[in-house]
């Protein structure tokens, strides 16, 4: 643990009946990190940061909280530390500015310094002009709003965030996200958030963790998880839709040959000939040609056998003895380039290509 270290976890876990829901042997938070939750559907997120926010005690393991080991019997006096924002917004039955008033009361902070703290926060997360209004009159934005300028009013040592923006829509989402990564950078505050949509990660996060099974799989930054997930698992979590089982059959100078059905894909890895690995490759990494000819390294022939809209693109599944997911831009499918049934060529540079053991 370092002097800087907010929440240290050991050896912790949590059943319940039968079920192991969470086993994590270390985690920590440092301050002024901002750490992204991620993992598959019942992996443990929510009940993990409710642990964290010691809302739910575990079955064994200790947590510290700035170097103090947590005593269970008396979580109050940490809590009072935190501020939480989740999916619904917990608001109460009184003016938006009372809202925000409210914890600042509840917390001890002094009551002439209350005002200015509100509307500098208010202001902030611009809802200075609905300061009057009834909470219950509100729209699902601007209730999160509220919610999170009551959150970030109290001035937390952590922010705690269960995904607080997944019953928005899109614009007001997007919008949102943006702002919260604006003020998360400008103020520093330690936080920690839960999310299903990987694309929000890399703006909000610059540590994310992965769990699957109540199990910590990978910690690392968002880059690195996006560019070098370590199982089937993460890979699928951050959009790798290309997992082709393969056979390390060559090494050259920091580059493998993997056979993959009838093709040759060159990686740069140091990996053992004889090794069989799965093939990450993401979608918008391959490029595709018209006809059938070679353009150099990891290129070869393939059919389109699907082609479907894919927001602004397309996305094509294409036969080259094994299916391929790659994404097409709309002007090669109006010019005729990429269509259901043409032959075309695939390309990906050696450096897209990353390995991983096939294990699962
Ligand atoms: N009170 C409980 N009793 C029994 N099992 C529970 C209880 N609470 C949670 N679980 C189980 O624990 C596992 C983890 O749940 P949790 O909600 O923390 O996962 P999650 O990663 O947040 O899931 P999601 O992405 O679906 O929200 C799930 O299998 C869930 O069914």
């Amino acid at each position: 643990m370092s002097s800087n270290t907010i929440i240290e976890v050991k050896n912790l876990n949590l059943t319940k009946g039968r079920k192991k829901i969470l086993d994590i042997e270390y985690f920590s938070l440092e301050e002024g990190e901002a750490v992204a939750l991620i993992g598959p559907n019942g992996a443990g997120k929510s009940t993990f940061m409710q642990v964290l926010m010691l809302l739910q005690r575990p079955t064994g393991g200790e947590l510290f909280f700035k170097g103090d080991r947590v005593d269970w019997k008396k979580p109050i006096a940490y809590r009072r530390r935190m501020a939480m924002v989740f999916q619904e917004p917990l608001l109460l039955d009184t003016t938006v500015y009372h809202n925000v008033a409210s914890g600042l009361k509840l917390r001890g902070f002094k009551v002439d310094t209350i005002p200015a703290r509100v509307n500098e926060w208010l202001g902030r997360l611009g809802i200075s002009h609905l300061a009057g209004r009834q909470a219950r009159y509100l729209s699902g934005g601007e209730s999160q709003r509220v919610s999170l300028a009551r959150a970030l009013v109290l001035e937390p040592e952590v922010l705690f965030l269960d995904e607080p923006f997944v019953a928005l829509d899109v614009p007001t989402r997007a919008a949102l996200t943006a702002e919260l990564a604006r003020i998360l950078r400008d103020t520093r505050i330690t936080s920690v958030f839960v999310t299903h949509d990987y694309s929000e990660v890399p703006l909000l996060a610059e540590t994310v963790t992965v769990l699957e099974q109540g199990r910590i799989i990978q910690q690392a930054s968002p880059r690195e998880i996006m560019t070098r997930p370590t199982s089937r698992t993460v890979a699928s979590l951050v959009g790798v839709e290309n997992m082709i089982p393969g056979k390390v059959v060559g090494t050259q100078d920091g580059v493998v040959f993997v056979q993959a059905g009838p093709h040759r894909i060159k990686s740069i890895a140091a990996v053992p000939v004889g090794t069989n690995v799965l093939i990450l490759l993401r979608p918008e990494d391959i490029r595709i040609f018209k006809g059938v000819s070679r353009h150099g390294d990891n290129s070869f022939g393939g059919k389109v056998s699907e082609l479907l809209p894919h927001n602004y693109l397309y996305k094509a599944v294409i036969d080259c003895g094994f299916p391929l997911i790659a994404f097409v831009n709309p002007e090669q499918v109006m010019g005729g380039e990429v269509l259901a049934d043409n032959e075309i060529t695939v390309q990906f540079s050696p450096d897209k290509v990353h390995l991983i053991g096939q294990y699962d």
